[in-house]
């Protein structure tokens, strides 16, 4: 079975954030991921983390003004100092919080700007913040996103991300294979899980059901043999990574809302899956 962390932004939304923690620990997560940390004291989010055995798997790098609709700067031409500086406070969180990975969001393409304007500027930003993660002993994500979710989205596709990362040629540098937009995106996700993951250019996997973005067991995706390719290329490859439980709980922010729908979880005594036969 793979290594599940609890996503805290969207789990246990009934406790306030900080004691979603204590919350996800009483369920058996041992690892925990959320979009930003930056409204709390690192020290404070630490102290949670130790007093309840969890690891720090992943976070984001600040997206620029979310409230106003802003899905990370990355790919912004004018905006390398913020973008700059915003990394280098979520390194900075990186290191007090012990998190190996950190998430930086491509950003939406605004509209009518030059595709290759704007892919240049991804691309240096990007090279950018792995050299300074590299000194740091950290890992950099790039997550492809569905433009349903996030019209305008510049980064979509697994093969456009995988692009990205060889062509700037950093080995700290990963994609952020989120299960639920390769889906919507693209669909053939076994096959792209074999395609991938032995490449070394994944660093993080995210789940949740299709189209609702539900609990795992809820919608089109067959999780438990998706678990089981995983489980297979992993073991094959040698990869060690997390597998972060980015869903909304389909009972929403009530008591027991998340922990009532884990029977996916402690279901998930995830099989090796063979190939297909071509
Ligand atoms: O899939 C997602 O939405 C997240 O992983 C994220 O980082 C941006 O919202
Ligand atoms: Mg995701």
């Amino acid at each position: 079975m793979p290594r599940f962390a609890a996503n805290l932004t969207m789990l246990y939304n009934e406790h306030a954030f900080l004691d979603r923690f204590a919350a996800a620990a009483a369920d058996g997560f041992k690892g925990v991921e959320y979009l930003f940390p930056y409204a709390f004291a690192a020290s404070d989010i630490a102290r949670r983390l130790a007093e309840h055995g969890l690891q720090q798997v992943l976070f984001n790098a600040p997206p620029g003004d979310w409230d106003a609709g802003e899905r990370g700067l990355a790919c912004l031409p004018g905006r390398e100092a913020e973008f700059r500086a915003g990394f280098a406070k979520a390194l900075e969180y990186a290191q007090a919080l012990d998190c190996p990975r950190i998430h930086v969001m491509a950003g939406l393409a605004p509209a009518g700007a030059e595709r290759a304007a704007l892919a240049a500027t991804y691309e240096a930003n990007l090279a950018w913040a792995a050299g300074q993660a590299a000194s740091a002993g950290r890992d950099v994500l790039i997550e492809p996103i569905n433009t349903r979710d996030m019209p305008g989205f510049f980064l979509n596709r697994q093969d456009e991300a995988h692009r990205t990362v060889m062509a700037i040629g950093a080995p700290n540098l990963k994609v952020q294979f989120d299960l639920y937009h390769c889906q919507i995106v693209e669909g053939d996700v076994a096959m792209k899980i074999r395609q991938y993951l032995p490449t070394g250019r994944v660093g993080h996997f995210q789940i949740a059901g299709v189209p609702m973005r539900h609990e795992p067991d809820l919608g089109e995706l067959n999780h438990p043999y998706l678990f089981g390719v995983i489980d297979e290329v992993a073991a094959a490859c040698g990869w060690q990574g997390w597998v972060g439980c980015e869903y909304r709980p389909a009972r929403g922010a009530v008591p027991g809302g998340t922990s009532d729908g884990l029977g996916w979880l402690r279901a998930a005594g995830a099989q090796p899956q063979r190939m297909p036969p071509t």
